[in-house]
């Protein structure tokens, strides 16, 4: 059986006496995207730290790629793309001389992927570094991760700063480096980022994991607002009592309602109909994850999903 990709067990780190993190069991298989998600001080950063050796844990152990962080790093970090949460650079150098030379460190990059990665998030190489703005010296930090197509990517609040665009533009470039067998470990504290691209995502409170969910079946669970254009006004009451369906409106031609899990027994009641368009909104899975983020949650319950 192949490793996984990240493994870490009790990893507790604390500081003096602040909690970081507190008996994190955290497996990350190989080909998957992670959503690494919690409120700010949860311990995102920390966890990630840990996971590169750039702090020593307080007790506990992790695995990154087969290997011990603690003994194998330089290595181990040609074979990461880490983008931390703090990206600081030197900034008398152009972005192309960073990059070119962050790309030798990790055995040769070519031009070619470097400009191709500065031209998607329109990012300009020739200007010093100093000059720009902080959403462009975080597009730096993204194409400093992907340029050398790492098995690993290990992102740190990848998107703070990006613009929509270049935030749709970033999920497009993790699809990628899913379907190119790359494995991606991403924090955030916005679930509508990681839903995106995710196939599980980790729920990070106070220090400690209270949950691992599959998107696919927090999405099936999820809420959503359904609209549907008859050809002929409807009765509310033909579908208020149906399963899984609430807050039913009708006005004129048009039913709204919301969906709560299956939508089975709405479609086949919308069917004895003629239906004109139908329009489901895809469920925003931060309204699931609020619970999780509240401090009426029982921490204890820690559930994980099947790897
Ligand atoms: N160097 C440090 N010294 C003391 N306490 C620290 C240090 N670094 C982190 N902490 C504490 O550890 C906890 C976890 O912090 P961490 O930065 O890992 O959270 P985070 O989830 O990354 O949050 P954010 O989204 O705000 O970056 C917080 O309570 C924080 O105050």
């Amino acid at each position: 059986m192949t490793e996984s990709a990240i493994n870490t067990e009790n990893l507790t780190k604390t500081y003096g006496r602040n909690r970081g993190l507190t008996g994190l069991d955290l497996r990350v298989e190989r080909g998957e995207v992670y959503g690494f998600l919690g409120p700010n001080g949860a311990g995102k950063s920390t966890t990630i730290r840990l996971l590169l050796d750039l702090i020593r844990p307080t007790s506990g152990h992790v695995r990154v790629l087969g290997v011990d962080p603690r003994t194998d790093g330089v290595r181990l970090r040609r074979r990461i793309g880490y983008l931390a949460g703090d990206f600081v650079v030197d900034g008398r150098q152009t972005g192309r001389d960073l990059l070119t030379y962050l790309g030798n460190l990790r055995g040769g990059v070519p031009r070619s992927r470097i400009d191709e990665l500065a031209a998607r998030l329109d990012l300009d190489l020739s200007r010093r570094i100093k000059g720009l703005s902080k959403g462009n010296r975080q597009k730096i930090g993204v194409v400093q991760a992907f340029m050398h197509s790492p098995e690993l990517l290990i992102l740190d609040e990848p998107t703070s700063g990006l613009d929509p665009f270049l935030q749709h533009e970033f999920v497009t470039m993790v699809r990628e480096a899913r379907a190119a067998g790359q494995t991606v470990f991403m924090s955030s504290h916005v679930m509508s980022e990681v839903q995106q691209t995710a196939d599980r995502v980790g729920i990070i409170r106070e220090g400690r994991l209270i949950t691992v969910e599959r998107v696919e079946e927090l999405r099936e669970r999820a809420v959503r607002q359904v609209e549907i254009v008859f050809e002929a006004p409807v009765e509310a009451a033909e579908f208020a009592s149906l399963p899984n369906v609430g807050d039913v409106t009708v006005t004129g031609n048009t039913l709204r309602c919301r969906l709560d899990g299956r939508a089975d027994a709405l479609v086949k009641a919308a069917g004895r109909h003629t239906v004109l368009s139908l329009r489901a909104e895809e469920p925003d899975l931060e309204e699931l994850f609020f619970d999780y983020y509240s401090d009426s949650h029982d921490r204890t319950e820690v559930q994980h999903a099947a790897a």
